[in-house]
């Protein structure tokens, strides 16, 4: 992999909430991703986890701090991988174009410069596309969708990369494709924020996690907090409700293992 002018930043969320109409996504959300690791954010569907990005984005009115702290005084370079993007079959739109509309501000249909098509061509054969530059993306597979849209977020090379839910279409080779590029944004400083569903993966790949159902549950390594229960408790209530003052006494309250006996 290429190096780096810069590694990635350190990220601090500090009591963020956020409200989208009637609802609270976001409840006083505090984590810390530490520079250059791979932190990965779990919950169930509903839970915030593409808010929190959004909110780390900068595209949400929110309470809190959210503080993005990069290393020297430049602010580099962000990457987002979406979690999919929908495609008219018909539309005459080559990966080609996709790539250069997604990381440049002039038309694609100005081409694009000779550093900026080097670097689409590295992008696509570090996810196994490199042969299919010319096709129309309305005619790829969902994985092979999925490994362009990893590509985009690699190019200009990122110092902080954003990842929303990047398996849910790759087959066993691209999965290998993706944790090799971990591995190698690992080795050059990258911060990975990492959305993912696959618990599996993120137990395996990921340095840190923090569990999210509108609000943290747990964060820590992987394999200190991925336990059955702290994993139970994340998923079986969504998505969570406010916390009630005590109140007068009442039944017993229902344990989640009975709930889901
Ligand atoms: N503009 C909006 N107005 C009201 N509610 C919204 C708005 N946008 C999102 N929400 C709600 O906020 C909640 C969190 O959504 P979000 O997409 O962040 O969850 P997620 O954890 O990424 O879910 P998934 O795993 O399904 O992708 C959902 O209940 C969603 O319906």
């Amino acid at each position: 992999m290429r190096a780096l002018g810069m590694t990635g930043p350190a990220i601090t969320l500090e009591r963020v909430s956020l409200r989208l109409g009637q609802t609270a996504v976001l409840r006083e959300v505090s984590l810390h991703v530490a520079p250059g690791s791979v932190h990965a954010l779990v919950g169930p569907n509903g839970a915030g986890k593409s808010s929190l990005v959004k909110t780390l984005l900068g595209q949400t009115p929110h309470e809190g701090a959210v503080k993005i702290e990069w290393p020297g005084t430049a602010v580099g370079t962000v990457g987002y991988v979406p979690q999919a993007l929908a495609f008219d079959a018909g539309l005459p739109l080559t990966v080609d174009d996709f790539m250069a509309t997604m990381t440049q501000r002039k038309p694609a249909f100005l081409g694009f410069s000779a550093l900026r098509s080097r670097e689409i061509g590295e992008a696509l054969a570090r996810v196994g596309m490199a042969d299919k530059r010319r096709r129309r993306m309305g005619a790829l597979s969902g994985g092979e969708r999925q490994r362009v849209l990893l590509a985009q977020g690699m190019v200009p090379m990122p110092a902080l990369l954003v990842l929303d839910e990047p398996l849910a279409a790759l087959d066993e080779a691209g999965v290998q494709v993706f944790e090799q590029l971990l591995a190698d944004f690992r080795q050059a400083g990258v911060t990975v924020l990492w959305i993912e569903h696959d618990l599996q993966a993120v137990a395996r790949l990921a340095d840190s996690v923090t569990g999210l159902n509108r609000q943290v549950l747990f964060s820590g390594p992987p394999s200190e907090v991925l336990t059955p229960e702290a994993l139970l408790d994340l998923f079986s209530t969504r998505p969570r409700a406010p916390v009630a003052p005590p109140a007068a006494p009442s039944p017993q309250p229902v344990r989640a293992e009975e709930a889901l006996a």
